[in-house]
């Protein structure tokens, strides 16, 4: 879909829910064409929006591969937030594990949004207090560049070219209870001279606790 141009400072749609729904299948048979189908992988989002971006699809995975349903789950990252001393009041979310758990898994990440890479990096520590995957990969819906760390996405709905200050922000039915849309807002808060991200944006590519945060576990998990 071509970008709506807009005024100034103005959110402008980059991605509308059709755009959303494609990225989304794309991606499910990208994790499944890269694992050989879907046994061992479990799917793990992060909160918010990488939760039912997870659940979406690992039903398309599911339905692809003529299965009831796949291990899905959330993996909040709050508590290993690297940025926690700042700003301290930031409400817990919940992490729930498929009843199989994560050690010698497959586990694919899920988050709308890759930036920094910083909640990235805070999941994979959160990740480690709970068990060893085989291995770790990344799906996102938007990969908008300006990586601080270096963690790249193995699977990407749209890659986007952005300033460093401008706000991606995805709206998604079940959280924001508007229709699936990704839209960058600019203008206001951009620098000048604030170079365009070059690092590969731009293409469009085929119960106890822990760490202070809740963990649930079980079949319940499993969607
Ligand atoms: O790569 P990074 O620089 O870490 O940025 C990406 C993260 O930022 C957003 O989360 P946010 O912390 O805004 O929380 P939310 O998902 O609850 O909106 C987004 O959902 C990603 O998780
Ligand atoms: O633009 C951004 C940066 C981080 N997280 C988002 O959701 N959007």
């Amino acid at each position: 879909m071509a970008t709506t141009p807009t005024s100034p400072g103005a959110a402008r749609q980059v991605l509308s829910d059709s755009d959303v729904a494609r990225s989304l299948t794309r991606i499910a048979h990208e994790i499944l064409e890269r694992n050989h189908g879907s046994d061992d992988v479990v799917l793990l989002g992060i909160p918010t929006r990488g939760v039912p971006l997870a659940e979406r699809i690992a039903a398309r995975m599911a339905a692809t591969e003529g299965r009831e349903s796949l291990p899905v789950g959330a993996l909040d990252i709050t508590m290993y937030r690297d940025d926690l001393r700042g700003q301290p009041t930031r409400t817990l979310g919940l992490t729930t594990l498929p009843g199989a758990g994560i050690d010698d898994k497959v586990v694919v990440l899920v988050d709308d949004v890759l930036f920094s890479g910083r909640t990235i990096r805070a999941a994979l520590d959160a990740l480690n207090d709970l068990g060893r995957p085989r291995a770790v990969q990344l799906a996102v819906l938007v990969d908008r560049g300006h990586r601080e760390l270096p963690i790249r996405a193995d699977f990407v709905g749209k890659n986007l070219p952005t300033a460093r200050a401008e706000r991606v922000r995805v709206q998604l039915t079940e959280t924001d209870d508007v229709p699936d849309a990704v839209t960058i807002a600019d203008g206001a808060a951009r620098r000048a001279g604030d170079a365009v991200s070059s690092d590969g944006a731009g293409q469009d590519t085929p119960g106890g606790r822990v760490g202070g945060a809740a963990v649930e576990t079980g079949e319940e998990a499993q969607r």
